[in-house]
């Protein structure tokens, strides 16, 4: 696996990939048209607020699967073009909270009591002790528009300042605001009643211009701005505007609408506004996590495990992720498993989650099954992002439903799949992260781990019918190294299963041989 990565991140994740095994190109500060030429050589591509990675280059990356953000902010990925493509965005939630927290504070602390313009006059040989009245913290009230990681920890930071904090955010709940004190209050409530306004959001439709001309009217006199999230939030003409009546006090800015701003931009001449080259990120600590939170993904990826924290799948929890790693393995093989048996045919996929499973977020485990289905047919560059929208685009239809209670098995899995007048169903459950195991395919109970070359097989429940098999692997030096045989019932008879574990995979000649030996009904090898 060829990683590119075309931005500075942390020595300790380049080496942590290089460890791997995977060859790792580091590139830092190229531009958008040379990645655009080289794209197509990687598999991976690294990169953080800049370059922008655009539908271009996403298309450009014939073999790209997977682009990794360290940071957190992807605005400047095109997400919709990567998911199109079936390409993973991951990017490091939480490595640079603090550090970004710690920024906000600063800038807060510099707006308000002025100290870069005080630094500056002091090495001018100037002694300006009057020029450089401030304001204190203590007793106003902060509104932090954004009450996810980095705005949390502002807040948390504030009330360690003795500040009133309020809190703007329609997706976080009451409970989370009220442990730590802060009031949960309208947009209007927030921008007509805060004297510092400090903006946590992500970069959206939503949230562009989210802070315009008639927020700034509305905003009290003598107000302090910090913008540590994204250039646009907070509308710039309308902020130097704000500035230069006086309306705002001073303000903080980490982040521009174009990065870096224009030198002749009017915000940047505004004696009370205190700048910072987009470093919210830029601590020792903040690119180490993010660096490695980063390679972890990577690394995950290029041995087939499910990634962390991709955008364009849902999140988990280290705790769901453990939870559900056996479960996603074996979803992923009953999908093969089923699509084997049905020549590739099916139209319908019915997954029953049961038990503790039924609590969990199982979206990963459905597209992991679609995963194993649509790679019979379409080969291995099917993953987690792009399994659902081929699904759909093919016209299957897949059902879930959730039963909490078992019988026997704290969690089971069950999977039926329908196609071209025919059926399979699959049970299976763990007991650990790599003993995972399918229980039962139709009526015959199974317990065996889908792991190896399988061949499985129907026959009819007569003498001779396993000798023959055995003796034909034999002549043809192919070493059983397991064997079940699932009767249904206790009735001698009928028609029996066979999964037959084999050390080297057989040839098509083989399988053929078995197919014609009396006995058998039907046979298919699938590598597990
Ligand atoms: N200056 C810098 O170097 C850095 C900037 N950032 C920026 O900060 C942003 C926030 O980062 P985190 O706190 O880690 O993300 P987060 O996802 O933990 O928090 C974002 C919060 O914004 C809320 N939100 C979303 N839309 C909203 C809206 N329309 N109105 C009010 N609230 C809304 C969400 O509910 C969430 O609670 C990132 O998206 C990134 O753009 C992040 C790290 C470093
Ligand atoms: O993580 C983020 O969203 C940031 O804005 C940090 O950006 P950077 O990685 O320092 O270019």
């Amino acid at each position: 696996m060829k990683v590119l990565v075309a931005s500075s991140i942390a020595r300790e994740a380049i080496d942590r990939m290089r460890k791997e095994g995977l060859v790792v190109d580091e590139r830092p500060g190229i531009s958008e048209e040379e990645l655009e030429e080289i794209i197509e050589n990687y598999d991976a591509l690294i990169v953080r607020s800049s370059p922008k990675v655009t539908a271009r280059v996403i298309e450009r990356g014939r073999r790209l699967k997977i682009i990794g953000r360290a940071g957190v902010g992807v605005d400047n990925i095109d997400v919709n073009a990567a998911t199109q493509k079936g390409i993973i965005v991951v990017n490091a939630p939480g490595g640079n909270t603090v550090s970004t927290a710690e920024l906000a504070i600063g800038l807060i602390l510099a707006a308000a009591r002025k100290i870069p313009q005080a630094d500056r006059s002091v090495k001018e040989g100037k002694w300006e002790r009057k020029k450089f009245v401030g304001v204190e913290l203590r007793g106003k009230t902060i509104g932090v528009i954004g009450l996810g990681r980095i705005g949390y920890e502002v807040a948390k930071r504030a009330k360690a300042f003795d500040m009133n904090v309020i809190a703007y955010d329609p997706y976080i709940s009451e409970s989370k605001a009220k442990e730590l004190g802060v009031k949960l209050v309208s947009f209007d409530e927030l921008i007509e009643n805060a004297d510092i306004i400090t903006v946590h959001v992500p970069k959206t439709k939503e949230t562009e211009n989210l802070i315009g001309e008639r927020e700034f009217e509305r905003m009290k006199d003598g107000v302090i701005v910090i913008n540590c999230a994204r250039g646009g939030i907070i509308n710039e003409d309308a902020l130097i505007r704000a500035i230069k009546s006086g309306k705002v006090y001073a303000a903080g800015v980490d982040v521009y609408s174009t990065e870096p701003p224009d030198p002749n931009s009017e915000l940047l001449k505004l004696e009370n506004v205190v700048t910072t080259p987009h470093i919210g990120a830029s601590t020792k600590e903040a690119q180490t996590n993010v660096g490695l939170i980063i390679a972890e993904d990577i690394i995950n990826l290029f041995h087939g495990y499910p990634v962390r924290n991709a955008v364009n799948l849902p999140s988990l929890s280290a705790e769901e992720f453990e939870y559900l790693m056996p479960y996603l393995k074996l979803a992923e093989k009953m999908g093969k498993i089923a699509a084997a048996r049905l020549g590739g045919n099916f139209e319908k996929v019915k997954v029953t989650y049961r038990g503790k499973l039924a609590e969990r977020d199982t979206s990963y485990l459905s597209r992991a099954l679609l995963k194993g289905l649509l790679e019979y047919i379409l080969g291995p560059n099917i993953n987690l992002v792009s399994a659902m929208p081929i699904a759909k685009e093919r016209g299957i239809e897949v059902e879930e439903s959730k039963i909490e209670k078992t019988d026997s098995y704290e969690s089971l899995l069950e999977v039926n799949v329908e196609g071209r007048g025919r059926s399979i169903y699959l049970a299976g459950t763990s007991f650990g992260r790599d003993d995972y195991r399918i229980i039962k395919i139709d009526k015959y109970k199974t317990d065996f781990v889908p792991k190896g070359h399988y061949i499985i097989s129907l026959h009819e429940d007569k003498p001779g019918v396993i000798g023959r098999v055995g003796t034909l692997f034999g002549k043809n030096n192919i070493n059983i190294a397991g064997m079940i045989v699932g009767r249904y019932g206790d009735k001698p008879g009928g028609i029996q299963l066979m999964l037959l574990l084999v050390d080297d995979p057989p040839s098509e000649e083989v399988l053929e041989e078995m197919q014609k030996l009396d006995g058998i009904i039907d046979a298919v090898y699938i590598h597990l």
